[in-house]
């Protein structure tokens, strides 16, 4: 039999978690039964995440969530050999026992040299993170200007070299002096202190005087509401943490839009309708149509048939043959609406059938 050593949370975190949020409790495991397999813990990790997780997800007295390596020493489960490493999503645990469902086998090419520990950071979940915020989200291009904070944390600093390596200038800012030299020893263009910096808003001018293609905001908060003024035209955030939030007890005054733009994955865009001044007779034409034929009733009926398999619509009563076509399809085909007197007409025609919209065209006038 194999005892655990597991941590639970004693007591959901009031500000910034403390040691005696914790309990160590030990479990015994049992022995394994088919396809399973037993793991003994290698590197834990900690993570922002967890802090605001643990008040959404968990309960007191549940084992703290994160993720860990963790080496097999037992395997009734031929995919998973005794000795391989695995980065596990199973919390805070010494030893634990899986099916193999939710472990992911450190890639065969990972060499004997490199630290395992890199598969919780670097090339582990930080990692990915910077890598497809940076080119899912901010989709950064050659010369651009990359902004990014805590710039000198596990996914700021990925998301700094990547940067780099993408041909872009870079612009980071951290909590410390100390950082602030690795930043530049990690090669970020510019990187100032914002703890120390008399206005954030000279120091984002001075780092680039005209402004950030891309901005990687791990913080949220104040730090996001003034970078946001000196982002490009076209520039795009990638909304990635918002950590100065986490440990408040009380939520910080102000519309922060990080936390459910995160949460709900959300996308938000500013536009201007100029941008699409190429399209301006295609939008008309769709309006105009709108406006002379759509809304002329209030209960709208209109035939459509397909004639060599275009629809050829006789307005005035809607008849759809074939799938139910919708407003926006009308509004933007070529369909010519005409008078239509003989509405019993239409009811009769074959292989149609009578699709009818009610709309209050009186909200329209
Ligand atoms: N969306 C996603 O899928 C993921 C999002 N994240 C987010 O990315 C961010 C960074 O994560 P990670 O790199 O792992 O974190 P790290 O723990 O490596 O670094 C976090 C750093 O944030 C800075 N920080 C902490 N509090 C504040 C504050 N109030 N104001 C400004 N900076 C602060 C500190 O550095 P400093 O000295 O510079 O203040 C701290 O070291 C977090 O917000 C995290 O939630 C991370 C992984 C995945
Ligand atoms: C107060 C709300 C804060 C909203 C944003 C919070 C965090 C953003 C962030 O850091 C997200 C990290 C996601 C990490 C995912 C890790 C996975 O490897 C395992 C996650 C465990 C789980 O999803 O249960």
């Amino acid at each position: 039999m194999v005892t655990a050593k597991v941590w639970v949370l004693k007591k959901h975190f009031e500000g910034f978690p403390k040691p005696s949020d914790f309990d160590l409790k030990k479990i015994e495991l049992p022995s394994l039964q088919n396809g399973e397999l037993l793991l003994e813990s290698v590197f834990l990790s900690v993570d922002p995440y967890m802090r605001p997780y643990s008040q959404r997800d968990m309960k007191e007295g549940d084992i703290m969530i994160g993720t860990q390596v963790a080496r097999i020493v037992e395997s009734k489960n031929p995919a998973f050999a005794v000795g391989a490493f695995v980065v596990a999503n199973s919390g805070w645990r010494s030893h634990f026992i899986s099916d193999g469902k939710g472990l992911h086998l450190l890639p065969s090419s990972w060499p004997e040299s490199l630290p395992k520990s890199l598969a919780l950071g670097t090339v582990g979940m930080p990692g990915l993170t910077a890598y497809f915020g940076l080119f899912e989200v901010c989709k950064m291009k050659p010369g651009e200007t990359v902004l990014v904070n805590a710039a000198a944390g596990a996914v700021g600093s990925v998301v700094g070299q990547l940067a780099k390596i993408g041909g872009c200038k870079v612009v980071g800012c951290a909590g410390s002096d100390d950082k602030v030299a690795y930043l530049k020893k990690l090669g970020f263009d510019e990187a100032f202190n914002y703890k120390t910096v008399t206005s954030l808003d000279e120091a984002l001018s001075k780092a680039s005087p005209d402004g950030y293609d891309c901005f990687f905001d791990n913080v949220g908060g104040e730090f996001s509401s003034v970078a946001i003024n000196h982002m490009k035209k076209h520039g795009r955030i990638a909304v990635c943490g918002a950590i100065s939030q986490y440990n408040d007890s009380v939520p910080q005054k102000g519309p922060y839009v990080q936390i459910p733009m995160i949460f709900k994955e959300l996308r938000m865009e500013g536009f201007i309708v100029t941008r699409w001044n190429n399209r301006r007779e295609e939008g008309q034409k769709a309006l105009l149509k709108w406006v002379l034929e759509v809304r002329r009733e209030g209960v709208i009926f209109f035939t459509v048939y397909l004639h060599h398999g275009l629809p050829l619509c006789k307005g005035g009563s809607l008849v759809v043959a074939g799938e139910v076509r919708s407003w926006y399809d009308f509004l933007l085909s070529d369909v010519i609406f005409e008078p239509f007197e003989d509405t019993q007409t239409i009811l009769n025609m074959p292989d149609a059938f009578h699709f009818t919209e009610t709309c209050d065209t009186s909200l329209w006038s």
